[in-house]
């Protein structure tokens, strides 16, 4: 099965503004699609990175500038057009620092003709479809949407309750989930650039970033 990688290479994790450089934005961001890249090539299915600019990594990439949305909607029209009804296609998150092969293997596994892995907040980050005609609307509660527009479609749904697909890396809380549970390069990104987990008498755990010296 193919799976689609969205991936935006130009100016990526504007929401980690406050704790990363541009530069280090972008290594994180690559750190993060290879990850991903690297649980879906596990499974036995077929990574296909769809970026809104160059990237360097050992799988098909398409370039293509347009909104996620456009970018996306046109890949699922073209696989149904040329692949005909039987054959599905997924769409996986590039943030999803945590993905692993099993968390994968139970979103494609699942029955229902379109599978959701929701995100914490409202998003939607990876689904299977086997439906040609479902379509996406990502932004806001995307998951939401996603749901109405696969039943317009007659689609059945399945979802998938994974902590590690639901898992998205987008604010710098989330930076606190990768170093407890990560073990791949977005992990050892975080490490080398110094950054530690803090507790507190009270409150959830945080990160914070030690001056390294030398
Ligand atoms: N191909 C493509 N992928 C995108 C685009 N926008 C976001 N993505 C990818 O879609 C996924 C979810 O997007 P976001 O969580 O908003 O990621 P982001 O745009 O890097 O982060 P923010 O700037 O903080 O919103 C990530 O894997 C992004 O790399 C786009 O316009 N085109
Ligand atoms: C693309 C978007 O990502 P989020 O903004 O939820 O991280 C979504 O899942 O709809």
């Amino acid at each position: 099965m193919q799976v689609i990688v969205p991936f935006a290479a130009d100016a990526p994790k504007t929401r980690l503004s406050s704790t990363f450089s541009a530069a280090e934005r972008r290594q994180f961001a690559g750190a993060m699609v290879r990850d991903v890249v690297d649980a879906v090539a596990k499974t036995g299915h077929d990574p296909h990175v769809l970026a809104t600019g160059p990237v360097s990594v050992d799988v098909p990439v398409t370039v293509d500038e347009r909104s996620l949305d456009a970018a996306v909607n046109e890949l699922l029209e073209s696989h149904f057009d040329a692949a005909g009804d039987d054959e599905p296609i997924a769409v996986v998150m590039a943030d999803l620092a945590l993905a692993t092969a099993p968390s994968l293997d139970r979103l494609f596994e699942t029955n229902g003709d379109v599978v959701f892995a929701p995100g914490r907040g409202g998003g939607t980050n990876a689904f299977v479809t086997r439906h040609p005609d479902f379509r996406v609307d990502y932004h806001g509660t995307s998951y939401l949407d996603h749901r109405a527009i696969a039943s317009s479609v007659g689609a059945s749904v399945g979802v998938v309750d994974s902590f590690r697909l639901a898992t998205d890396v987008d604010e710098p809380a989330d930076l606190v989930e990768v170093l407890c549970h990560g073990d791949g390069r977005t992990r050892e990104f975080l490490v080398e650039a110094g950054f530690e987990l803090v507790t507190a008498d009270e409150g959830r755990v945080t990160v914070t970033r030690t001056d390294r010296v030398g």
